[in-house]
């Protein structure tokens, strides 16, 4: 039976372009004649049933901002049997015949248990985190790595004034693409990462000895996922006297307008989204892979761990001397 009424949610931490996304799955949606509801503060809205309708008018004016209208949560209610049971039965209330679920990895977590009971759902990769595999890229990642990348350029031209080094911790809980992305960028001289082991003793000495050879500046990223930036350069300290200042760049990383990239693949994958749940998918998730709209069982992708791009990696090591 084909479809006549869809939801769309933002679940998760928020991502720039999550208002892109939303915008387009609505505005697609409505031109294929279907009824669209906007679930507000993700699965805390459906086990609350916080739905409304949206009409063109409702997703106006918002392609330029970050954050999402939709708002979100992190809902533990929903991580029970219960809960999703409630989110469900709230769904099927309102007639919502398929759900696009905007959000990270756990966010894909909960699509997967509403699929189980019946629910068609499709998936969204909205995370600044781009830990989703499956997809190139994540909506929101392009922005926020170019966030980092600003910040880092401010703190080189203070940190060559006084021939100083900087850690820069940046977000990345158990993936370290932003500091990656972010770091070869910006010529980091290293980058610390969850994925990949390091060694302090290593790090400290090469940052020595590059001073000693007439480096004047240095700039350390730090995923969070590997320990906080304040004990990283107290480790540092310790080992080659050097007194690297600390900057914890937090929330701006997930604030400020999206980059053209993420508004174009929020856009795209919105889209794209809407066309396969009419076409009768569901229980997947979407993403841009080598250029191509593509969807995956969600099961797979919240079973597979997003690989880590190794040779970035080592571009950037060799790159940095
Ligand atoms: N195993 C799970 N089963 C059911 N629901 C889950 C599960 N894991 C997470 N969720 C739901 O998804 C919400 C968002 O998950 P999480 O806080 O991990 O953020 P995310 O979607 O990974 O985004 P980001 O990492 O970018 O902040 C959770 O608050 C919870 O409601
Ligand atoms: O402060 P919050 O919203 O719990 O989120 C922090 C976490 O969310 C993420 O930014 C992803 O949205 C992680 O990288 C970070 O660890
Ligand atoms: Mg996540």
């Amino acid at each position: 039976m084909s479809i006549k009424s869809i939801g769309v949610l933002t679940s998760g931490g928020d991502s720039q372009g999550m208002n892109a996304a939303v915008r387009s799955v609505v505005r697609s949606g409505l031109f294929h004649g279907l009824k669209v509801f906007g679930v507000q503060r993700g699965y805390y809205g459906l086990i609350h049933d916080d739905i409304r309708e949206m009409d063109l008018r409702s997703v106006g004016d918002i392609i330029q901002r970050g954050g999402t209208i939709l708002q979100t949560a992190r809902c533990l209610e929903f991580k029970t049997e219960e809960g999703q049971k409630l989110a469900a039965d709230n769904l099927r209330k309102h007639g919502i015949d398929g759900l696009v679920v905007i959000g990270g990895d756990g966010s894909y977590q909960g699509a997967n248990k509403l699929s189980k009971l019946g629910i068609k759902t499709m998936g969204l990769p909205g995370t600044i985190d781009n830990d989703i595999p499956y997809t190139d890229f994540t909506i929101g990642f392009d922005t926020a790595v170019s966030i980092v990348v600003d910040a880092i350029n401010k703190l080189r031209d203070t940190m060559s004034s006084h021939e100083r080094s900087s850690v820069v911790e940046v977000m990345g809980r158990h993936c370290g693409d932003i500091a990656l992305y972010a770091g070869l960028a910006s010529g980091a001289e290293a980058i610390m990462v969850p994925e990949v082991p390091f060694s302090i003793d290593e790090i400290a000495a090469r940052m020595k000895a590059n001073f000693d050879a007439g480096k004047r500046h240095s700039i350390i990223v730090v995923a969070e996922g590997v320990g906080k930036g304040e004990d990283i350069a107290k480790q540092i300290h310790e080992r080659n006297g050097m007194e690297p200042r600390v900057t914890v760049l937090g929330h701006i990383q997930r604030g400020g307008t999206p980059t053209h990239n993420d508004r174009i693949l929020a856009s795209s994958l919105g889209d794209f989204a809407v066309r396969r749940l009419i076409a009768g998918e569901s229980g997947k998730a979407c993403g841009k892979l080598n250029g191509e709209l593509v969807t995956t069982d969600i099961d797979t992708v919240v079973n597979t761990k997003k690989p880590f791009n190794t040779e970035l990696y080592e571009l950037a090591l060799r790159l940095s001397q």
